[in-house]
């Protein structure tokens, strides 16, 4: 099967580079992040790492949607909450989606399926999340986080109906690409359970800005982690979405995801770092808004939404 990637940021050049390398696949990159593309054409390809080791130039074929001529069989979305929209928008203008297309996207936040359903047939949609952590440092330059061989994600069909053959196959790219995949019978549950993870990790260590691992070294992580899961669960449990793992295995994955990936920057203080807007609303935020949208008031995500967005206001007060 052939594969484009739209969106070559960290996580696009992760499913891309290891499905070329490892299943032997065809895949193209869409990008419209001009310093990327050209950086790419200029060194010919992306410069990959793992774990600050083995920097390498991977050969990759790159196109901006407009100049794009080919005709994969399935898209891989990994854009920013933000950027989606208007992503989303040119790449139909460029002519590029085709109905006989499938498409999958392990983007961290909600209400990104509801938008590629504009585009895609939602029998051809399966929704995914990703526990794989991977740093882009600069245009064309990423590093990919955590041992060879320890990469997990989740995926389930849109249309909740039981995987057909072209999923099934794409399944099967995805294990051969050592990406670890395992099939979820409910993609709303599943994706809750990322972003309830998101809202505890990413947010906090944006906040403070510090790496996971740095994170669980203060030891009432245990108690801040269940006190937003808490208000997560209650708000999810009252608007039917029952997630993939228990309270208590959210906690634990936690420490257990933090000491994995020790060095790692979640993606929203990649954002936060660089000065641009974060990911929050749609991780803490979007918690909040199913919270009150069933008469329950997620009080500390609301107030963790506050908090990182006045720490995005305060950004240009300092250096
Ligand atoms: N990274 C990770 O470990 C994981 C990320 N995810 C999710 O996947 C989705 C895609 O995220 P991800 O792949 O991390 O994001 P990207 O790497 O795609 O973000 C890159 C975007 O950031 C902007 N940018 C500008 N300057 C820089 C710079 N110097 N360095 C890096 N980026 C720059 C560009 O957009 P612009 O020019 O418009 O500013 C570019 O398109 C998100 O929903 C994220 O939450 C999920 C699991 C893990
Ligand atoms: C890698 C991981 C799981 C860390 O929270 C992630 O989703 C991110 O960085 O956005």
């Amino acid at each position: 099967m052939k594969y484009g990637i739209i969106g070559a940021g960290a996580m696009g050049y992760r499913y891309g580079v290891m499905l070329q390398e490892n299943a032997g696949v065809q895949v193209d990159f869409i990008d419209t992040w001009q310093p990327n593309v050209e950086k790419v054409r200029e060194q010919g390809g992306v410069s990959v790492a793992r774990d600050h080791e083995n920097r390498h130039i991977v050969p990759i074929n790159i196109y901006y949607p407009e100049e794009y001529m080919g005709h994969p069989d399935v898209w891989i979305v990994f854009k920013k909450q933000m950027q989606l929209t208007d992503e989303l928008q040119r790449d139909a203008k460029a002519g590029i989606f085709h109905d006989d297309q499938y498409v999958f996207s392990a983007m961290n936040g909600m209400g990104h399926f509801e938008k590629i359903a504009k585009y895609f047939s939602p029998d051809k949609m399966i929704c995914g999340t990703a526990m794989i952590a991977t740093r882009m440092d600069a245009p064309a330059n990423v590093d990919f986080m955590g041992v060879a061989g320890t990469e997990v994600m989740h995926m389930a069909p849109y249309n909740r109906e039981t995987p057909d053959e072209t999923m099934q196959a794409i399944f099967e790219d995805f294990k051969k690409a050592v990406l670890g995949p395992v099939w979820a019978k409910d993609w709303q549950g599943m994706c809750m359970s990322k972003v309830v993870f998101n809202a505890v990790c990413n947010t906090l260590c944006t906040m403070f800005q510090i790496q996971m691992g740095q994170f669980i070294a203060y030891d009432g992580v245990r108690d801040m982690a269940r006190q937003l899961f808490d208000e997560a669960f209650d708000a999810c449990e009252r608007a039917g979405i029952y997630l993939i793992e228990s309270r208590k295995e959210e906690v634990e994955s936690v420490i257990e995801v933090s000491k994995a990936y020790k060095y790692h920057y979640p993606s929203m203080y990649q954002d936060f770092s660089k000065g641009r807007p974060t990911e929050v609303d749609y991780i803490n935020g979007y918690i909040a808004k199913l919270g009150r949208e069933h008469d329950y008031v997620c009080r500390t995500h609301e107030f963790v939404v506050h908090e990182v967005h006045l720490a995005e206001t305060m950004r240009q007060f300092k250096k």
